[in-house]
């Protein structure tokens, strides 16, 4: 299982981090934002970008981009948030392209990475992020909840990331706000939008902000998973491939008027 290789990798990755002593909570330069009031102010849907070079179930998908130029058109293009990719050996991503990201522009950015221990949170924290990823496929319950603490003592917000009905009950259990459908199964790679209608069925949107993730590449798949309840989506390779992304957000939009 794919998931399994990646956390493997990760916890010989954590290993080193916690030899490292440039880690340090203390050092981050920048203010915290919201993601969650970002979302909320505003009335439409929120597109959040992401900066994804590869992947283990597409390959490489752009590996040429800098995230800087990047960065600034998806915050020119109307992006809430920029979902940035630190895992190297299976998505070919790294902190220096957060860093980069962090310095180009002001919206709220999301690290992308699997987080199994507190020491990538500091990371994430020192760097700059706004929110982390909990995926709760990859974690115990104990973990889930003893991480998200973590990340809530910095201030940070947290997206919990699930893609059936016990992994959305173990993210309802930990009081989650920020509830991310992944449409696409983590081993199989298979993609459903369907995921996000049947998930977001057993949501409260007064108090839960659902995004959806994944797959997602015409106005019809934004506006059926906008109808099921997200209040944003999360798209990577369809943004990563675009070579017009003033066009690719009018179409991702949930507007409609392009049907
Ligand atoms: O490229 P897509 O199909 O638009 O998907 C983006 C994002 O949802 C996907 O990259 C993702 C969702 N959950 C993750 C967890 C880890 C790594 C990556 C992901």
């Amino acid at each position: 299982m794919i998931l399994d290789d990646i956390i493997k990798e990760k916890k010989k990755e954590v290993a080193r981090l916690k030899q490292d002593s440039t880690i340090n909570t203390s050092k981050r330069q920048y203010p915290v934002r919201s993601f969650f009031k970002m979302a909320r102010s505003n009335n439409k849907l929120s597109i959040i970008a992401e900066f994804k070079r590869a992947s283990p179930s597409k390959g490489v998908i752009n590996a040429d981009l800098d995230p800087k130029v990047q960065a600034s058109t998806y915050e020119k293009a109307g992006a809430s948030m920029i979902s940035v990719l630190t895992d190297t050996p299976f998505f070919k991503g790294d902190m220096d392209d957060l860093i980069a990201v962090r310095e180009t522009v002001n919206i709220p950015i999301l690290n992308k990475d699997f987080i199994i221990d507190p020491v990538q949170i500091d990371r994430a924290y020192q760097h700059g992020a706004d929110v982390i990823l909990l995926i709760v496929r990859a974690l115990s319950t104990e973990q889930l909840a003893s991480l998200y603490q973590h990340a809530k003592r910095l201030g940070l917000e947290v997206l919990v990331e699930v893609h059936d009905e016990q992994e959305l009950q173990a993210a309802l259990d930990i009081d989650a706000t920020l509830i991310g459908i992944n449409n696409r199964n983590l081993d199989t790679f298979e993609v459903d939008l369907k995921t996000t209608e049947d998930l977001a069925k057993m949501l409260n949107p007064e108090d839960h902000l659902i995004i959806s993730e994944s797959g997602m590449k015409t106005t019809e798949d934004v506006l059926r998973v906008k109808k099921a309840g997200a209040e944003a989506i999360l798209v990577g390779e369809t943004m990563m491939r675009s070579d017009n992304l003033t066009d690719t957000f009018e179409l991702l939009s949930g507007e409609g008027d392009r049907l």
